[in-house]
Order: structure tokens, then C-alpha cells, then sequence
């Protein structure tokens, strides 16, 4: 059983400064443990929803809840930002590092996390010595070794090539079937989104809006064989007719 937070956003308007509105009036909510895929076009407010849960940004109006415990949030983006000088095992380690934990600490959770995400081959290798993929896990490593129950994912995989892409998807949730965290997933693709999610989100823009809340009842667990299976090419098909029926031309 999942033990992450639960996170309701009410009616969460966003305005920068005296810029226009970026969010206007967004209601969504996570349950312990969901993982919640944000689909929209190029600058409807994804990027600042993700910052707005994580508390690195406040609302200009609505509220924010959470429950259950309180909030550590960790970040994955599309750029690995990883230390070029530093090895796979360095880079896993630097927020223990920055946090003062013991050498003999950050070696141990570092060895843990490359050893779940594959890496435990590579642990002196430089980021450059990694395909992208690799770079990846590293960048997933990093940000879980903090163990944090709340991930937002900024549109992670979508450098990656379509096979590296898919079985990222899937280690993910091989991750997330024995670690406790709620995740807002940004993602481009419906194939992600209905692969990696419990709800799809469909955000509107000028200014940014849920245009739909997507219910996605597929089973878990969800592995390769879950992509060539009927369900899961309908769940595709009707999510990017929903997609265009409520975006219009509009392509995300
Ligand atoms: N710190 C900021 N100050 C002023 N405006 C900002 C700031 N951050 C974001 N914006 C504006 O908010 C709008 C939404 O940006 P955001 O990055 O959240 O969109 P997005 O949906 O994530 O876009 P993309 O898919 O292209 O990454 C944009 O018009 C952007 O210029």
C-alpha cells in the first residue's frame, strides 16, 4: 500500500508579477501514491503547476492541500544536469552531499539506487562515457536517493529514443511499485501518459486551464506486454480524440 501524500490544488490561479494570467482557476488532485500525467500544449502552465505543488512557487490565488506526510519533493527533468567531472556514483550522491551526510551514507545510498536503476556496472564512469538513457537513470537515482514521497517529472523521457523511452517507462514503474511516492508526470505523448498514469490531465492554454480530467482505470502492474494489449491501444486512441476535441487545432 502506497503512503505518499495526497494533494489537492483548488482553484489555483497563477499570475507572474503583473504579466498575464498564467493558471487560471486549476482543480486536481492526487490520491496517496497516484501518479497524475499533465498533458498540454507548449506554455500552458506546466512547468509552473510542478513548482507551485512543489512549494517552490505560490498561487496568486486558490489553495493547495496536502495530507498524509508532510511534503519532500524531488524533481526529474528532461536534462539530466548531471556534474560532468563527477562519476555516476558522485552524481547520485550530491544531494546527500549537500545535505552532510557521511561519506560512508552517500556511498551506501548511491551503490542502492544505481544498483535499482541498473548501474551498478558504471559506478566510476563519467556522464560522458553514458548513452542518454543511462544518464537518465542516473538523474532518477539522484533524485530518489533522498527518498522523497512526492516526484515531479518535467517531461523526463522526451530526449530519448522511442525504445529507451518505453523501457524507462517501465522501469519507473517497476520503481514505484516498492517505493512511496505521488508523482505529476509532464509528458507530450498520450502513449506515456496513458502507460506511466492513474489520470490524465488535459491543460488548456491563454491562460493555462483543465480542459479534462481522464479517469485511466488500466491494471496495474503494467509492464511491455501492457502496450500491445487492446485496452491499452483503445485508452491511446480515445484520450487523443479527447485531446483534440478539447484542444482543437491546437496540437500538444
Ligand atoms: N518566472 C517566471 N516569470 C514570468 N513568467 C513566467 C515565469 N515562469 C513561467 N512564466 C510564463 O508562464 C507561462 C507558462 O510557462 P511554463 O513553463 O509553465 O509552460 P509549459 O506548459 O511548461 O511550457 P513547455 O511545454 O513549453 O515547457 C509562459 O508564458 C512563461 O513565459
Amino acid at each position: 500500500m502506497h503512503s505518499g501524500p495526497a494533494i489537492a490544488l483548488t482553484e489555483i490561479s497563477k499570475r507572474f508579477g503583473d504579466g498575464p494570467l498564467v493558471l487560471d482557476h486549476v482543480s486536481l488532485s492526487a490520491q496517496p501514491g497516484e501518479i497524475v500525467a499533465i498533458v498540454g500544449p507548449s506554455g500552458c502552465g506546466k512547468s509552473t503547476l510542478l513548482r507551485l505543488v512543489a512549494g517552490l512557487l505560490k498561487a496568486s490565488n486558490g489553495s493547495i492541500e496536502q495530507a498524509g506526510p508532510e511534503i519532500n519533493p524531488a524533481f526529474i527533468f528532461q536534462d539530466a544536469t548531471l556534474l560532468p567531472w563527477a562519476t555516476v556514483e558522485q552524481n547520485i550522491a550530491l544531494p546527500l552531499r549537500l545535505k552532510g551526510h557521511s561519506r560512508k551514507k552517500q556511498e551506501k545510498v548511491a551503490r542502492h539506487w544505481a544498483g535499482r536503476v541498473g548501474l551498478e556496472e558504471v559506478l566510476h564512469y563519467y556522464p560522458r562515457q553514458l548513452s542518454g538513457g543511462m544518464q537518465m537513470r542516473v538523474s532518477i537515482a539522484r533524485a530518489l536517493s533522498l527518498s522523497p514521497n512526492l516526484l515531479l517529472l518535467d517531461e523526463p523521457f522526451g530526449a530519448l529514443d522511442a525504445i529507451t523511452r518505453n523501457r524507462l517507462n517501465e522501469e519507473l514503474l517497476d520503481l514505484h511499485r516498492d517505493t512511496d511516492w505521488t508523482a505529476f508526470f509532464v509528458t507530450h505523448s498520450v502513449n506515456e501518459a496513458v502507460f506511466l498514469s492513474n489520470r490524465i490531465i488535459i491543460l488548456g492554454r491563454n491562460p493555462g486551464r483543465v480542459s479534462a480530467v481522464i479517469e485511466n482505470p488500466l491494471q496495474f502492474p503494467r509492464d511491455s506486454h501492457t502496450r500491445e494489449s487492446l485496452e491499452f491501444q483503445q485508452r491511446v486512441a480515445e484520450t487523443t480524440a479527447r485531446l483534440h476535441e478539447v484542444l482543437g487545432c491546437e496540437s500538444a
